[in-house]
């Protein structure tokens, strides 16, 4: 969707140039980053260099820096907006805060901004309000504080702006506009309460590069939400039910309904202009990413025949039929939604999956991505939780799945069954890496799902065929 531009051609905008982190401050960086839990590169050697720095135009003392970090796989460049401030000592065995990033030659500690009064109302100053012109009025940041959640960016609370609000900064930014400022910004226009309201955000004027043309897009570096109230999150409370013994069917089938009216909302949204697929390609796009989990988890290599085997099953009466694309959320399970106070429920961040581009996230995708990648939360809910009773999971999946196709009807036969599959299938190898780069402990969980799949979907073995795992 259009966003009234500011026009940064030959200028900062709302900001003034910097200068790149000195070799002092560069080795505190290159120590802190790869520890947090944001840090986009999970193995493998990094190496981080500078490559944009800039401070903010109110005159604050805030430095963005955006720094290339180059993995085995790819080159990212994450967001560190970092002050200086007298160096406080911490008591031995006492903790040093989160945003401490380490104390500089001259005495001073190097801290992460995100966690700084002074950095919050310079980003609330110069961002875009919306449509308005101006921030309110006031900027009354009352119990503001950075959130110490596991989270892919960071985000602070903000409960006294604007009537409650949450600002989250991106920590892997690239050119081009990011889908959770665009996407929550289309689904309200089009009158879809699902989702909070995106009231400001803030981006970073493109700049030439090698042989990227001139005006190359700008860079979004963050967003301001209204706030949830009495907010719980989705998978808390899904981890407390199940510890609790208590049903969650309830409230998964109006969280089914609720996907549902994401995805009707979204058609509208943004219209894909009848963007399908054909099964053909299907097949060959989960196989590569299969392949591709193999070579970033070992443990998934030695399933890949029958993986390769259940998206073997993937067939319709009429091989050339044809699946319709659509915008989907694309990351979708219960840390991803909230149940406000009033029980119902609000979709976040749809930014996609964070391990995968921003030009593959961006894509028109089956909205049955979104469906298995809620069922396979139900699974980690019951695993985390120790789900007292054995038919929590499935209670809350055949709950979530009639709210869903009650609100949004789609056939209920063996070829959509078989896709659901697929797609779980391919978001628990998804999940596999995730968990062997984030939270090794959590393997067992997508691990056991990837397994339990292959045996279910397991086809008739031919003569002399290896068995499927399982
Ligand atoms: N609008 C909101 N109201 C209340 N809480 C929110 C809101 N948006 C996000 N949160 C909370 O902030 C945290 C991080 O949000 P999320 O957007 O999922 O971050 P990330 O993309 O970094 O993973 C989560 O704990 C979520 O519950
Ligand atoms: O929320 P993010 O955009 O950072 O998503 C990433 O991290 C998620 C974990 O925080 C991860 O989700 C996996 O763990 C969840 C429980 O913590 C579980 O509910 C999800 O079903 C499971 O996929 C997500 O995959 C990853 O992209």
């Amino acid at each position: 969707m259009s966003r009234r531009r500011i026009d940064l051609t030959d200028q900062l905008g709302p900001f003034v140039p910097a200068p790149a982190p000195d070799d002092a401050q560069l080795a505190l960086l290159r120590a802190w980053m790869p520890a947090r839990r944001w840090f986009p590169v999970k193995s493998g050697t990094t190496t981080i260099t500078p490559w944009r720095s800039f401070g903010l135009a109110d005159g604050s003392d805030a430095i963005v820096h955006l720094l290339r970090v180059e993995g085995p796989e790819a080159t990212v460049t994450v967001q560190v907006p970092v002050v200086r401030r007298p160096s406080v000592t911490h008591a031995v065995g006492q903790e040093v805060p989160p945003s401490w990033i380490g104390t500089l030659g001259d005495g001073t500690d190097l801290l992460d901004a995100c966690d700084d009064p002074t950095f919050w109302r310079a980003w609330l100053t110069l961002a875009q309000w919306g449509e308005a012109d101006a921030p309110p009025a006031s900027l009354d940041l009352a119990g503001a504080r950075m959130l110490t959640v596991e989270q892919s960016n960071t985000s602070i609370l903000l409960p006294a702006v604007a009537g409650g609000a949450i600002l989250k900064l991106f920590r892997t930014v690239a050119p081009g506009a990011n889908p959770d400022v665009d996407v929550p910004r289309a689904l309200v226009q089009v009158g879809w309460d699902g989702v909070p309201a995106p009231l400001a955000w803030l981006e970073l004027a493109g700049e030439d590069e090698g042989d990227v043309p001139a005006g190359a897009e700008p860079i979004d570096l963050g967003v301001l939400t209204e706030l949830v109230p009495d907010a719980s999150d989705g998978f808390q409370l899904a981890c407390a039910y199940a510890t609790g013994g208590l049903s969650f069917a309830e409230d998964a089938a109006e969280l089914g309904r609720t996907v549902a009216g994401m995805h009707v909302a979204l058609r509208q949204a943004l219209p894909a202009a009848g963007q399908t697929v054909g099964l053909a390609w299907l097949r060959s796009e989960l196989r590569r990413r299969a392949r591709a989990a193999a070579a970033s988890a070992s443990v998934i290599a030695g399933r890949l025949p029958a993986i390769e085997r259940l998206y073997g099953l993937l067939e319709a009466p009429g091989e050339a039929s044809l699946l319709e694309l659509q915008h989907i959320h694309g990351d979708l399970h219960l840390g991803q939604v909230l149940r406000a106070g009033d029980g119902t429920w609000r979709v976040l961040d749809f930014e996609g999956e964070p391990m995968r581009p921003l030009e593959e996230r961006q894509r028109p995708d089956l909205p049955v991505r979104d469906v298995a990648g809620m069922l396979r939360s139900f699974d980690y809910a019951a695993a985390v939780g120790e789900a007292t009773s054995p038919t929590w999971a499935t209670d809350a999946r055949d709950a979530f799945l009639a709210g869903y196709t009650e609100a949004y009807p789609t056939p209920d036969d063996a070829f959509t069954q078989t896709l659901r599959d697929a797609l779980e299938l391919d978001k628990a190898l998804y999940e596999v890496v995730y968990e062997a780069g984030n939270r090794p402990d959590w393997l067992g969980i997508p691990l056991g799902a990837v397994d339990r799949l292959l045996a279910h979907g397991k086809p008739p073995a031919p003569d002399g065929d290896e068995p499927v795992p399982g």
